[in-house]
Order: structure tokens, then sequence, then C-alpha cells
């Protein structure tokens, strides 16, 4: 008899067990409860040792697979079905700073209706969702009505006083809601139309994203989006455009134009380790406004003395064609795009190339969750993913989950 599925995820889950304990005790480290809160030491027992993330990867991984198989089927249908209240007692514990409100109460927690009393919220109803999500680990009961926050909701501190905040998500939840309407409509179904997608639905302004965000009535959308960014940039590697191209290739007065460069993220590590290098950081104008600020205050001298060069270009008009430009990088804009006018900012690119400009993209690749058998023969450096031992899904998962729910959201179908 060959071995079930369940034994072989049970035997994976009991010896990644062992690899992670091993690391912890060589390290020094401990693997964290739930109700410590997050905090880079809460994680070290999985980062600084790549066989031990590996492993804890895999514990993730068949721990969900595990449920899937012993879940009554429906039970695990309605967990993707009703996603959509979790999501809004996110969002409702967001708005009202709850996780805030947690983290001053301390382990101990605070009662539903002192909850209430500080946020304005209806006790009863703020309870159903923190029930709700205290069923998911989100938050703990720790006593009837009484919440106290986990390694996970701590997630959601934004560590400021929870009186100063004014936290608000709303536009990509209203935008999920009509993904179906958008879908359905023969109008917009098979639109590549940056216009025609749910977003634009939702909020009742036939535009683009960043044409939404830029009316004066979504100033406060702009921004958040933009601490958003910065919050995408604190999961990243901080490094992470050093190892994109060769840059030491380039001699000094070399200019790389950082195309939709955002907040400067990728300018910064190039800025800071090849000072003879000459960076255009391009984008819309109130990016480029808030980029100016941001680098004013955290590396003046890179503005000053004109190394790094932030300026307004909308990359779907032609590019200036005196520079000599040694690079174009692009990190996560195509994404955003759909093929024809990703055809569109890239061709404006070319006219402005010279023979030896280099074009460097840099995205997340989203595997199949199946194993690829034409992987190997594409044999695209760097493209290739890590796969998980079998019979996992081939993406490790749930645990990757992230990466194709930002698919959904960054791409034109939210
Ligand atoms: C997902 S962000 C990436 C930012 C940056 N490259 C990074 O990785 O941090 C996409 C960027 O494209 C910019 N963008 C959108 N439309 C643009 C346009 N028409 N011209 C120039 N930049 C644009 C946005 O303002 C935003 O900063």
């Amino acid at each position: 008899m060959s071995p079930s599925d369940a034994g072989q995820l049970l035997e994976l889950i009991s010896t990644s067990l062992a690899t992670v304990e091993k690391s912890c005790e060589t390290r020094g480290l401990n693997i964290p409860n739930l109700d410590e809160l997050y905090h880079p030491a809460s994680e070290a027992f999985r980062y600084g040792d790549p066989v031990a993330a590996e492993a804890a990867d895999i514990i993730g991984a068949a721990a969900l697979h595990l449920a899937a198989i012993f879940l009554p089927p429906q039970v695990t249908l309605y967990q993707a079905v009703g996603g959509l209240f979790k999501s809004a007692a996110i969002r409702v514990c967001l708005e009202s700073n709850v996780t805030e409100i947690l983290r001053e109460a301390g382990p101990e927690g605070m009662h539903v209706d002192d909850i209430g009393t500080k946020n304005g919220q209806d006790p009863q109803k703020l309870g159903r969702f923190l029930r709700s999500l205290a069923n998911n680990h989100i938050y703990r009961e720790v006593k009837p009505n009484v919440f106290s926050n986990t390694r996970i909701s701590s997630l959601l501190d934004t560590l400021k006083p929870s009186e100063q905040l004014l936290a608000n998500l709303d536009e990509t939840f209203k935008a999920a809601a009509y993904a179906w309407e958008s879908l359905s409509d023969p109008t917009t179904s098979r639109s590549s139309e940056p216009t025609d997608t749910p977003l634009s639905r939702a909020m009742g302004v036939k535009g683009t994203m960043w044409e939404i965000f830029a009316r004066p009535e979504n100033a406060f959308r702009a921004r958040r989006f933009n601490i958003g960014m910065r919050g995408v940039r604190a999961l990243q590697p901080i490094d992470a455009s050093l190892d994109a191209f060769d840059w030491k290739s380039l001699s000094d007065g070399a200019v790389v134009i950082d195309v939709g460069g955002g907040l400067g993220t990728s300018a910064l590590p190039i800025t800071r380790d090849f000072p003879g290098l000459r960076l255009f950081v391009q984008d819309q104008p109130s990016v480029v406004t808030e980029a100016k600020q941001l680098w004013a205050r955290t590396m003046p001298e890179a503005l000053e003395s004109g190394r790094v060069v932030f300026e307004v270009q909308d990359f779907f008009k032609p590019q200036a064609t005196s520079r000599n430009i040694s690079v174009f990088l692009l990190k996560a804009v195509l994404h955003n795009w759909s093929d024809e006018y990703s055809v569109r900012i890239l061709t404006n690119l070319r006219a402005a190339a010279g023979p030896d400009t280099k074009l460097v993209l840099m995205e997340t690749i989203i595997p199949c969750t199946c194993h690829d058998p034409f992987e190997k023969e594409r044999n695209i450096p760097g493209a290739s993913s890590r796969q998980a031992p079998a019979p996992l899904l081939a993406n490790f998962g749930a645990v990757a989950d992230l990466g194709y729910q930002a698919d959904i959201a960054a791409s034109p179908v939210v």
C-alpha cells in the first residue's frame, strides 16, 4: 500500500520541525508562540538560516494541506467564500485602531466594551468581528469578550498612539467587490484599458488608478498608497536592486533612469554603493514631490550634488533622447499594466535607447501551483522558483499566498 498523502505530510512536519528546533538550539533562539508580538526578533527563527526557513515553510504548507484533507470540504470552501467577511473584519479593526488600542492594553487584553469606549464603535458589533478574527488566531479572546493582540494582529500596528490615527483602506475592498461586475460586463470583460477596471467602476470615475489617485478628493489615497509602497519596501530585501544588474560594469558618469521609480527605493542602494553613477528617478508629480522631501531628509548630499535627480516624466510620453542612457530600470511597474500598455511604455524607452542601453525589469514571478515540467527547458536565468517536496503544492501552497493576492490586486484585474 502506498503511503497516504496525510502520512507523508505528517512525516514532512516532524522532520522539518526537528530541523527548525536544531537550528534554533544552535543559534540560541526559540520558536515564538502566537501570543508573542511581532518583532524582527520573533521571526529570527526563520531568518538567517535558509535551511530553517525552508523547513518552516514546509511545516506551514503541510499543516494547511492536512487541514484541506481533514476538514469537511464545505468548511474549506466556505473559508474561501467567506473570506470577504475576514477582509471586512480586518478593515473594521484597522479603521477603528483596535490593534493600537490593544497594544496599549498589553497582554491582559481589553474588554470589547472598553475598546468601544475608546474607538466609538458599538461593542456588540465590534465583538462579532473581533471574535471571527480570533477564531483565525488573528486576535486572541483571552477571557469572554476580552481580546488581546497576537503575533499576527500586531502586524497591523502603526506604532502610533491610537488617538492620532486616521486609518483608511477602502478602495481595494470596494474594487474587489466589483470584480465579477467587471468580468461579466461585455464592455469591460476583455478590455485591456486601464480605465475599465473594477476599481474604476467602484469609484465611479472613468480613469486609471493613478488618475483616480491624482484627483484632489483622493489626495489622502495617494498619500496612503505611497505609505503602502514604503511598507512593501520594508517587506523586501533593502538592497534588492543591487542584485538586479552588474552596476559595477558601468563607468563613472553612466546614466541610469529609474522609470516609475516611486520614492527612490531602488535608487537608494545604487546611489549609496556606486557614487559615480547618475540616476534620474522618474514618476508622477505628487510622487516626485514626496520623494524629494524624503531624500532631502535622508540623502541630502545625493540631491545637492545632482547624483540623483527626481523628475516628472510620464512613461507614456517620449523620453529625452540626449542623455546617452546606460540603463533603464523598471521595478514593479509593468505588473500594473496590460500587455498593450506595457508595450507602449517599453516602446518609448526603446526610442530613447542607444545600441548599448540595457533594460532591467524587476518583477515578481508568480509560479504555477503544480510542478511545471517545462521549467528546466525554458531555463530562464533567475526565473526558476524553488520547488516544495511532494505531496505539497509545488509553490509551497498557502505559504506563498501573498504573491497571488498581490498579483490580483496590482494587475488590471482589480
Ligand atoms: C508599484 S509603484 C513602483 C514604484 C517603484 N519602482 C518601487 O518599486 O518602489 C509604480 C509607480 O509607477 C508610477 N506611475 C504610474 N503611472 C505613471 C506614469 N504614467 N508615468 C510615470 N510613473 C507612473 C506610480 O506613481 C508608482 O510610483
